[in-house]
């Protein structure tokens, strides 16, 4: 009892600690030991205070240093304005700007206002104001209660997740406890027979306890775990919430963000595109090709949220492309980086001196420049961004817009919107193109500096002129697709959820193998049919024949968010069977992106989530793998945080997960078993008059048991991905008929070598007493025999194909088992006779009788022979594929389990596009 405490103390405190280490470092990473707050003074105001960031309290005014620093607190901005690194709240390291908010009658709410927040464990990377002047934040939320809090909340207390092997182990302990209470029953019956006291009897049956509901047994669950986490901590992948690298192991989907994702972060520019009067341009490939005095160049040059720290130009990659394809120059005010900012003097950019010519010298021979007044930053929920500059020289502000070209055709005046628009647009992005689109709007003489600090977004994103498009080119990164093999091959369908066009997204599905060329993609779309007052399904099938047989054909569907919203809207019921054959969601929004792995959820999928930005948030949380490429060791963005920039990090996932769940059964069965033979061996014992001596039991559970437990979970994972998925089920019959076999096995060899000792000439049975004799051959014979099969059993769970490496890999436990093995083996056959006695097992002196050293050397042979029996009862029965099929055959197993397995196979789309009702189209390439 006290061993069996023994081992799920080490293995409780191998797994905290390195839960323990993350959170330290989680803790420790974003640790500020002072911070200097203002304090109301009654004589001079307010009056600076350094304190400990530990006594900062709600209500407090932070002083932010200049030069940056780690946020104690979450707290709103007051004066000034910050550049910040929130990798550990998205995972996305691209800087962003915070500001002070204008005044307006609005409540503050954190959810919402988030530019005006500055969150805790973020990374202050530079606070500017007017020289000499605070940059001040007030103090909102401190300790648990902050951002940063709840992450390591989320870490101390992670969600509970259903994972079935936890329910089962819960059912499996009832099992154990009924065949304790039976054993209990037994013992009782057998002490009252021959007389012995009350608190004899009860001493003997709670020993039958805990002997058969092994305390350690939790511990058996996590050991694996551990070891994985610190496997993948090697890798670079990080883990907040340890009880779902399990689950990794049973990913039945892997759905992937695309920009950034499976596509590299920076972008290349291809082309832009000027529209003139509502006509397009031939392309150029560099923007200072174009006239640099054009709306267009204006437009690239200040629509961004470009920054210059440390001298480097930082922001979105797409925006620093743009810019510097301009060759335009940006100008922060003032001399040093955190004085640049200046409400009156804001940031300015201007053409290059080669291009400066082309442009009117203002007044008091100031060269020409725009000033970029305010900026409503890009969010992928408005899929665009909005910036109010004014011209040298121009008393009018004017806007622009860049975005998703969709989203930038809404704000447009029809008329400036040229004909082939759409044609052109599909052009470009049916090759894989990323497009952006740009507008403008001049603002009246009479929207001045107030107006600007105050509009709405939503008066300047109307009556715009479009400008034209900018297109850029985003390609694969090189582990893409041999990672979309390896899951494909493994049999794990991939999907691509992201905020991009359809188009592109399709061609880089195509790109990355992820639909392979001669599997036709059909496109979901909705068309309002006046008649019904709803939007009727439509499907159009891209680039091929649109009399396929869909029914034999492996195919895909297409749709963006707004398909999806009103599919969720009007076909709620059509939505699963639509589901299981979508590989592409384009267009999809933050919301709804999480919208779409709660479903896929729901229809009994194991999803993962692999991600890099702000706009995958939700999804990477909801998933049950959510995985996000950061550099920061834990985001709140994600269970999973992977420095490994790729996708290749999910499969290193599933096999970790897959080594871990088949560990975590090996050891639960390994715990299971090691708890009958013991309960079997105590009984036979107790029958024929005797027991494990202290020793004995000691040397089980902390020598033999602990050693090879822990060292099972020591082997690592294949290398390979295959595509046999293992068991999520423990009560299945498929592991509790081997199970139960190895019991009776193990039963069958004890009884066995009892008779055998039985039907020797020289034995002599104990005489019936009140006490029990340790020092005996009963004793001697089923404490030898069953030491063996702890080591059998754990030698037969220990099997690495197809999950885990080899087991001769697995160097700690050969060395285990061989060492006890030997050691065991010398004890029975060589001990010394001092040995012999501290285990209390049986002495024969060389001088002994002949016949009882044959019988002690050919009792050997049992063991062998039962290490034989259950490799093959392990190998050929249990791992088979003929036993599942006999067993799906044996209980008449018709139907898959899963929801999404009866989908697929009823393959309804496949009769709804054979259906004339559903306007299959063939669409323009
Ligand atoms: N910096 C930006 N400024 C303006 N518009 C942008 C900017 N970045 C992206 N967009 C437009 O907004 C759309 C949505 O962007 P979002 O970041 O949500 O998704 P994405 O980057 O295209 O794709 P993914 O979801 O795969 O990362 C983009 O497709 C693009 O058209």
């Amino acid at each position: 009892m006290c061993a069996d405490f023994n081992i799920f103390f080490c293995c409780y405190n191998l797994v905290s600690n390195t839960k323990n280490k993350a959170l330290h470092n989680l803790v420790k990473s974003s640790k500020t030991d002072s911070a200097k707050v203002l304090r109301p003074n009654i004589i001079s105001g307010f009056t600076g205070h350094d304190i400990p960031s530990r006594d900062i309290v709600p209500g407090d005014l932070l002083v932010i240093p200049r030069s940056g620093c780690l946020m104690p607190c979450d707290a709103v901005l007051i004066t000034g304005n910050c550049i910040v690194n929130e990798s550990m709240l998205t995972g996305e390291s691209t800087p962003v700007t915070k500001t002070a908010p204008h005044t307006s009658s609005e409540i503050y709410d954190t959810g919402i206002h988030k530019r005006y927040t500055l969150f805790c464990g973020t990374s202050i990377l530079q606070a500017r104001y007017y020289e000499g002047e605070f940059v001040l934040a007030r103090v909102i939320k401190t300790g648990f209660t902050t951002m940063k809090g709840e992450l390591v909340k989320s870490m101390l207390f992670p969600a509970p997740i259903k994972i079935q092997f936890y329910k089962d182990s819960a059912k499996f302990l009832l099992f154990l406890s009924i065949i304790a209470a039976g054993g209990m029953a037994y013992c009782t019956y057998l002490y009252h027979k021959r007389g012995a006291d009350l608190e004899y009897i009860i001493i003997r049956t709670l020993d039958i306890v805990t002997i058969v509901v092994p305390p350690a047994l939790p511990a058996a669950m996590t050991i694996s775990i551990a070891y994985s986490q610190s496997r993948l901590k090697h890798l670079n992948i990080f883990c907040t919430s340890p009880p779902r690298i399990n689950l990794a192991g049973k990913i039945k989907l892997a759905c992937f963000d695309k920009t950034g994702t499976l596509t590299e972060d920076g972008v290349q520019l291809n082309s832009i595109i000027p529209s003139v009067d509502g006509k397009f341009s031939n392309p150029e490939t560099h923007a200072f090709k174009i006239d640099s005095t054009s709306s267009l160049v204006k437009a690239m040059a200040t629509c961004h949220s470009l920054t210059r720290i440390m001298g480097q130009l930082k922001g979105d990659s797409l925006d620093i492309t743009m810019f510097e394809s301009t060759k335009w120059e940006i100008e922060e005010p003032g001399e040093k980086e955190s004085t640049r900012y200046d409400m009156l003097a804001p940031v300015i950019v201007k053409p290059n001196q080669n291009n400066a010519s082309n442009f009117e010298i203002g007044e008091d021979n100031i060269p020409y420049c725009i000033g970029i007044i305010r900026e409503f930053p890009f969010s992928s929920v408005q899929q665009c961004m909005t910036v109010i500059c004014r011209e040298l020289n121009d008393p009018c502000m004017i806007a622009f817009t860049k975005g998703a070209p969709e989203r930038i055709k809404s704000f447009c005046r029809e008329e400036s919107l040229p004909q082939d628009f759409h044609l052109c647009l599909s052009t470009y992005t049916s090759q894989g193109f990323r497009v952006i689109a740009f507008s403008c709007k001049k603002l009246s003489s009479k929207f001045k500096w107030k107006e600007a600090q105050k509009t709405k977004r939503e008066v300047l994103e109307c009556d715009m002129t479009f400008l034209g498009f900018m297109i850029m080119q985003n390609s694969l990164k090189p582990e893409t697709i041999p990672v979309i093999r390896t899951l494909h091959d493994a049999s794990i369908p991939t999907v691509m959820i992201t905020g991009d066009n359809i188009m592109t997204a399709i061609c880089v599905a195509r790109e990355c193998n992820m639909i392979k060329a001669d599997e036709p993609i059909v496109l979901v779309n909705m068309e309002l049919d006046n008649d019904l007052g709803i939007p009727k399904m439509i499907f159009e099938v891209v680039d091929d024949d649109p009399d396929i047989n869909f029914y034999d054909k492996k195919y895909h569907l297409a749709m963006d968010g707004k398909t999806w919203d009103k599919l969720r809207e009007y076909y709620a019921d059509y939505l699963p069977h639509i589901l299981v054959k979508s590989t592409i969601f384009a267009r999809f929004q933050p919301d709804q992106k999480t919208q779409l792995i709660n479903y896929f959820q729901k229809i009994g999928y194991i999803v993962s989530m692999v991600g890099d930005g702000a706009n995958d948030c939700g999804a990477l949380k909801a998933a049950h793998v959510g995985v996000s490429l950061s550099q920061a060791e834990a985001s709140v963005a994600a269970p999973f945080t992977s420095s490994i920039p790729n996708i290749s990090c999910i499969v290193h996932l599933i096999l970790e997960g897959r080594c871990s769940l088949v560990t975590s059964f090996a050891l639960f069965k390994y715990m299971a078993l090691y708890s009958l033979i013991q309960f079997c061996s105590v009984l036979i014992l107790y029958t024929f008059h005797s027991m494990l001596g202290n020793i004995q039991l000691l040397f089980i559970d902390l020598i033999i048991t602990t050693s090879l437990a822990v060292t099972i979970g020591h082997q690592g994972p294949a290398n390979k991905l295959q595509s046999e998925r293992p068991m999520g089920s423990l009560v299945c019959a498929r592991n509790l008929i081997p199970l139960i076999t190895q019991v009776l096995l193990c039963i069958a060899v004890q009884f066995c070598s009892y008779y055998y000792l039985s039907t020797q000439s020289w034995f002599v049975p104990l005489p019936p007493g009140k006490e029990e004799v340790i020092l005996c051959w009963e004793n001697t014979v089923i404490f030898m025999v069953s030491s063996y099969q702890y080591i059998i059993m754990a030698f037969v769970y220990a099997k690495g194909k197809p999950f885990r490496k080899t087991l001769i890999t697995n160097f700690w436990f050969l060395l285990s088992a061989i060492s006890l093995t030997s050691f065991l083996t010398w004890l029975y056959l060589k001990a010394p006779e001092g040995l012999a006695k501290f285990f209390e097992v049986m002495y024969l002196p060389h001088n002994h009788p002949r016949e009882q050293r044959l019988f002690r050397d050919t009792l050997l042979l049992l063991p062998l022979l039962h290490l034989l029996l259950a490799l093959f009862i392990e190998a050929q029965i249990a791992d088979r594929k003929w036993f599942k099929k006999f067993l799906q055959f044996l209980f008449m197993k018709r139907k898959p389990k899963n929801k999404y397995k009866i989908l697929l196979k009823e393959n309804v789309v496949a009769r709804w596009l054979a259906s004339p009702e559903f306007n299959v189209t063939l669409s323009v390439d």
